[in-house]
């Protein structure tokens, strides 16, 4: 990555950027073998900041929203909305702006109408989908080897070619055929869809152990046994209380309030944002 600056902002200089960012990836136990390179720089100018880059990544929070239409269920998006807003008013050169967190499908375009309806004369924005599937317990891991990189972008020869500088960075540590393009709408999907099929598939695997603690089977055992099945997979196949039960998915989805995650998981507000798309698309 020597060829790319990589400068981290934060609104918060409490909350990372600066300070806790900074000292952690200063930390060679935590990315075991490197140390802080040149290039990765930690501020809070975030004007500075989106004068100078060329690609913009959006990795703002994205929490369950806490009032209004959606309370309890929906992404609460005024923290992308407002960051959007600031690159607009500050940008005077165009931009990539990559929207990362994880957000309902259409995101992108709101960012986008934000965008141009507060751009500077002759500023041109174009807007990338980038979810991310990391993990928070193999974070580092997974930044540096994961199973996918997913990159959305408008189908216009300017969203390809923004899509196309985005691959080019990525490229300079993930093996090409691992970074997918599509329009942004799959992309920002693809994101939702991945933890429905994950959180279902715990929930099976709880609802399958009920049975196991009746009739005496072991589900390390079980577990294992199945999972060795290419179809099926090892990975996220413990049984835990977060998830429930013996209705599986459908009752994921119809008694959402009911599941709960590991402390610190996003996993559940994740869950909440594709009911309620799925309930707003009256499905
Ligand atoms: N942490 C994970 O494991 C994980 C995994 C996949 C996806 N995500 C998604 O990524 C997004 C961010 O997650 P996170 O864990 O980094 O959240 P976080 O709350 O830890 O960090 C978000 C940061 O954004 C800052 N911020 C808010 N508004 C800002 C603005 N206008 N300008 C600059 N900074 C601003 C906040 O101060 C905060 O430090 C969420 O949508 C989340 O769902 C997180
Ligand atoms: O076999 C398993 C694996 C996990 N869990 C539970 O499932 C939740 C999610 O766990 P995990 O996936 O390990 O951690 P997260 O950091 O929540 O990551 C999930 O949520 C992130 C935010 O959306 C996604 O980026 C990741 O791909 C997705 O794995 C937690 O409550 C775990 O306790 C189980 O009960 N059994």
């Amino acid at each position: 990555m020597s060829n790319v600056d990589v400068t981290v902002v934060d609104i918060n200089p409490e909350h990372g950027t600066s300070t806790n960012a900074a000292l952690q990836y200063k930390d060679p136990q935590d990315v075991p073998g490197r140390k802080r390179k040149a290039n990765l720089h930690f501020s809070t100018n975030i004007n500075k900041a989106i004068e100078e880059a060329d690609l913009i990544f959006v990795c703002v929070n994205t929490p369950t929203k806490a009032n209004g239409i959606g309370k309890d269920a929906a992404a609460d998006l005024a923290f992308v909305e407002t960051a959007a807003r600031n690159i607009a008013y500050v940008a005077k050169e165009d931009k990539i702006v990559v929207e990362k967190p994880t957000v309902p499908c259409r995101t992108a375009q709101s960012i986008r109408e934000i965008l141009s309806a507060n751009a500077n004369p002759g500023v041109r924005f174009d807007v990338l989908s980038n979810p991310e599937f990391l993990a928070e317990g193999t974070a580092v891991r997974d930044l540096l080897t994961p199973d996918r990189v997913i990159i959305g972008s408008e189908t216009t020869p300017e969203g390809i070619r923004a899509a196309t500088s985005l691959v080019e960075v990525y490229s300079l540590w993930i093996p090409r055929e691992r970074i997918i393009t599509m329009n942004l709408w799959s992309s920002e999907l693809s994101k939702l869809a991945a933890n429905a099929l994950l959180a279902e598939r715990i929930s099976s695997v709880n609802a399958l152990s009920a049975i196991y603690e009746v009739t005496g089977a072991d589900v390390n055992v079980v577990s294992h046994a199945y999972g060795l099945d290419s179809r099926i997979g090892p990975h996220m196949l413990k049984a835990g209380p977060g998830f429930g039960g013996r209705y599986g998915l459908t009752r994921l989805f119809f008694f959402n309030s009911w599941l709960t995650t590991a402390p610190g998981s996003y996993f559940q507000k994740d869950i909440f944002n594709i009911v309620y798309l799925s309930e707003s698309l009256h499905l």
